[in-house]
C-alpha cells in the first residue's frame, strides 16, 4: 500500500467525496456535487468541504456555513445542500475520501498536497480531479519552471490519477443555475465517467474528452488573455479590438499548449474549456475586471486584488509571469508577442497603449 494513501477505515464501497477548497467556485461546485451524490447510487451522501478557516463578522466561517448552509463570504445568497459539511482541518476533511476535488487558487495546491501526504488519510485507490485554473511550480523535479497542477497532485500523492474540469464557468452564474457547459479531460476513461456523474446536471452540461493536458492548459492560459481584454476595456478601445485580442490570445494559447505538451489536441480548443471560456472570461471574469482597473487607476495588481475581490484571488498575473519566464528562458518570447506584451505591461512598466502594438505575424508562426 502506498504510504500517501494509507487509511484508517475504508470498508465502505461507496465513493466518498472531499472538496478541497471553498471559494467562489469551490462553493458553487459544492452545490452541484452535494446535490448529485443524493441523485446517483454509489456515493456516500455526506460531502466534506475543506475550508481555509477565517473569521467572518467575529465567527469562524465553517460554523456559519454549517449553521446557515451558505458561504456568506465567497458565495453569498446561494443555499448549499445540507449534506455538505464545512471542515477546517484538511486531514479530517479528506479522511477516507475516495474522490478528491481540488478547487483552490493554484498557489495553495502544493501546501494542501503536503498536508494530505503527511496525514495519510485518503483511501487507497482514491482518484482526484483538478478544477484549478493556473500552473504550479515544479518543486518535485530537478528542473525549474511551471508544471501542470494535475502533475503536481499526481507526484505529491503517490501516482494518484487526476482528471481535470475546466470550462466557461463563471461561478455565480452556475450557482444561480443558468445553463452552461464544461469539459472534463480524463486520463482514465472510467474515472472521467465517474466524475461526469458527479458534476453533470441539466444546467451544467459536461462533455468528457481524452485530452487532460489540453483542457488544463486552456483553463490556465485564458486568464492571461482576460487580463489583456481588461486592458483593452480600460483603454476604451472597443469590441473589435477586444475580439482581436481574443483571437490572437487563443492562437497563442494553442501554440503554447502544443509546445508545452505534444499530446494536446486542436479540437479541445473548440470545447467549453477553449474558445467558450476565453469569451466568457474576457466578458465577465475577475481577471478582465482587474485588468481594466489596472489601466484606469494605475494601482498595482496586489492592491486591486485586495480592494476589489474581497478575499478572492486573481490567477492571471502569476500565470502570465510563469509562462513568460518559461518562454524567455527558452528564447521563445518573440513567438508569443501578445503574452509577452501583457507581461511587460503588468511587470515591466510598459504603457498599456502597447497592447495593440506588437508584431501579430509572430503569433501565426510555428503553430
Ligand atoms: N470563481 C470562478 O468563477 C471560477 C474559478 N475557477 C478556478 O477555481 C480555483 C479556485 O477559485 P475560487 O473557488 O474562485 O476561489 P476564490 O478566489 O473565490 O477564493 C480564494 C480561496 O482561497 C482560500 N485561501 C486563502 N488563503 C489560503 C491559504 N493560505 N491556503 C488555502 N486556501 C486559502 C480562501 O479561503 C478562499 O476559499 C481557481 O484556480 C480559479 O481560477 C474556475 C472556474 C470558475
Ligand atoms: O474561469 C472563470 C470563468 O470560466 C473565471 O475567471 P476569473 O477568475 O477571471 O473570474
Amino acid at each position: 500500500m502506498s504510504s500517501a494513501h494509507a487509511s484508517t477505515n475504508h470498508s465502505s464501497a461507496l465513493e466518498k467525496v472531499c472538496i478541497i477548497g471553498s471559494g467562489n467556485w469551490g462553493s458553487a461546485v459544492a452545490k452541484i456535487v452535494g446535490g448529485n451524490v443524493t441523485h446517483h447510487e454509489g456515493f456516500d451522501q455526506k460531502v466534506n468541504m475543506w475550508v481555509f478557516e477565517e473569521q467572518f463578522e467575529g465567527q469562524p466561517l465553517t460554523q456559519i456555513i454549517n449553521a446557515r448552509h451558505e458561504n456568506v463570504k465567497y458565495l453569498p445568497g446561494i443555499r448549499l445542500p445540507s449534506n455538505v459539511h464545512a471542515e477546517p482541518d484538511l486531514a479530517r476533511a479528506a479522511r477516507d475520501a475516495s474522490l478528491l476535488i481540488f478547487v483552490l487558487p493554484h498557489q495553495f495546491i502544493a501546501g494542501a498536497c503536503r498536508t494530505l501526504k503527511e496525514h495519510r488519510t485518503i483511501r487507497p485507490g482514491a482518484k482526484a480531479i483538478s478544477l484549478v485554473k493556473g500552473l504550479a511550480a515544479d518543486e518535485t523535479s530537478s528542473g525549474s519552471g511551471p508544471c501542470l497542477v494535475s502533475s503536481l497532485i499526481t507526484k505529491s500523492l503517490n501516482g494518484i490519477d487526476v482528471s481535470v474540469l475546466s470550462g466557461a464557468n463563471i461561478a455565480n452564474e452556475i450557482a444561480e443555475e443558468k445553463f452552461s457547459e464544461t469539459t472534463i479531460g480524463y486520463r482514465n476513461r472510467r474515472n472521467g465517467e465517474l466524475f461526469y456523474q458527479l458534476f453533470n446536471t441539466p444546467y451544467f452540461q459536461v462533455n468528457i474528452v481524452n485530452d487532460p493536458c489540453g483542457v488544463e492548459l486552456c483553463g490556465a492560459l485564458k486568464n492571461i488573455v482576460a487580463i489583456g481584454a481588461g486592458m483593452v476595456d480600460g483603454l476604451g478601445l472597443g469590441e473589435n479590438t477586444k475580439a482581436a485580442i481574443i483571437r490572437i490570445g487563443l492562437m497563442e494559447m494553442m501554440k503554447f499548449a502544443k509546445q508545452f505538451d505534444s499530446t494536446v489536441r486542436d479540437d479541445t480548443f473548440f470545447e467549453s474549456c477553449g474558445i467558450a471560456d476565453v469569451i466568457t472570461t474576457c466578458a465577465g471574469g475577475r481577471n478582465r475586471r482587474v485588468g481594466e482597473a489596472f489601466v484606469r487607476t494605475g494601482k498595482s495588481f496586489e492592491e486591486l486584488e485586495r480592494e476589489m475581490l474581497n478575499g478572492q484571488k486573481l490567477q492571471g498575473t502569476s500565470t502570465c509571469q510563469d509562462v513568460c519566464d518559461y518562454l524567455s528562458q527558452r528564447n521563445r518570447g518573440p513567438e508569443f508577442p501578445l503574452f509577452m506584451t501583457i507581461h511587460d505591461i503588468c511587470f515591466r512598466g510598459l504603457a498599456p497603449e502597447n497592447i495593440t502594438k506588437f508584431n501579430r505575424r509572430q503569433t501565426n508562426s510555428k503553430i
